[in-house]
């Protein structure tokens, strides 16, 4: 039985949205795996977090300390080192900090590493049969991994149909003990939040969101026509910021904001995973775009191969007399 454990982010005492996804990724590599969620942290946000995740996980191992209270990579690693079996499978997002994280502690552990897992297709004896994207998604690259001396792998946010929270009455391991010396070079300062800006697009439930397709910055005002008449807000990705076409605070992304509409209109963007990795909550995505292949599509609820620039003024005429 293949022993899997899935490291756990949280913020202000909610657990990260992909503690929702592992179970499903769990499941890809060995129907009967055993999944235990690890989270670290310190006082009673940790205790609210791991309380939370006994409804999904039948086991979450905690690990408190003050020097976790901040997600310190360096920190967490020496944590997980202490506490975890180095021959299991161990999950983590790829994101910011999972990519500070995982490398190093694959080396401590002695296992093998995987970065950026967007499916997996079962095991082999030891090997495990992994789905990569390359080339901003245009190319799948299937790779194996041996899993037999242990494996570190970051898992792409929103790769895996996330499970819906119930009963699954887990218990909480409290392996604070274990975590060994914490001392570390690396200190947190402080957390300095990102401008508002004029507009907050986490706060709307309609995004009219447009990329590199909208070809010209007097082009942003027709997605902005849409968005009136959808009584939506403008959004858009990172090389629209870039060009200085919008301002930061309207970008979708890693290194943007994160964002949960109902609705995410998808205007000339090709769904790169940072533009992707932002946008949560599971929306219903529309995708626009002139290339049949943009990656986009994979993930899009309903697709559409046209010019944005034809598509938008259209829509905004029905819209409007409707
Ligand atoms: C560290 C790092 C962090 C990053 N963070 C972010 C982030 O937070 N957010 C983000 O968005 N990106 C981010 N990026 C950039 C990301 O990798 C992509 O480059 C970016 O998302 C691509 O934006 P795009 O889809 O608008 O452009 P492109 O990838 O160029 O796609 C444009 C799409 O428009 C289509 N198109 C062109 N003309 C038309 C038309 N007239 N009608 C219809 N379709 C058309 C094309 O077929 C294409 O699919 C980051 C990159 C790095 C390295």
């Amino acid at each position: 039985m293949t022993q899997i454990f899935a490291y756990i982010p949280h913020q202000g005492g909610v657990a990260a949205d992909i503690a929702l996804e592992y179970p499903a990724a769990a499941a890809k590599i060995d129907a009967s795996s055993t999944l235990t969620a690890v989270v670290t942290g310190s006082g009673p946000d940790l205790d609210k977090v791991a309380n939370g995740l006994t409804s999904i996980y039948k086991e979450v191992i905690k690990i408190d300390n003050a020097a976790l209270a901040y997600p310190n990579a360096e920190v967490v690693r020496k944590a997980l080192v202490n506490v975890l079996d180095a021959s299991a499978i161990v999950f983590a997002p790829n994101d910011t900090f999972g990519m500070d994280l995982c490398p190093g502690l694959s080396i401590k552990m002695d296992s093998a590493y995987v970065a950026d897992a967007v499916d997996f297709e079962g095991m082999e004896g030891s090997l495990l049969k992994v789905v990569r994207q390359e080339l901003g998604g245009a190319v799948s690259t299937h790779v194996t991994c041996d899993t037999a001396a242990g494996a570190v792998i970051t898992l792409r946010p929103g790769a895996f149909i996330p499970v819906e929270a119930g009963a699954a009455g887990g218990t909480i391991v409290d392996k604070s003990a274990d975590a060994g010396d914490l001392a570390a070079k690396r200190r947190f300062l402080e957390i300095v939040e990102a401008e508002v800006g004029d507009v907050d697009i986490t706060k709307s439930d309609v995004l009219v969101s447009v990329g590199r397709g909208i070809e010209e910055e007097e082009n942003i005002e027709i997605a902005q026509e849409l968005a009136e008449a959808m009584k939506a807000v403008v959004s858009c990705s990172r090389p629209i910021v870039d060009a200085k076409w919008l301002e930061k605070s309207r970008q979708v992304g890693t290194s943007g904001q994160t964002v949960k509409p109902k609705v995410y209109m998808a205007m000339g963007i090709s769904g790169s995973f940072q533009h992707m990795g932002g946008i949560k909550g599971n929306p219903f995505i529309v995708a626009v775009n002139k290339n049949p292949k943009a990656p986009i599509f994979q993930v899009a609820d309903v697709g559409i191969v046209q010019d944005i620039l034809e598509f938008m003024p259209e829509l905004t005429e029905k819209v409007k007399s409707m």
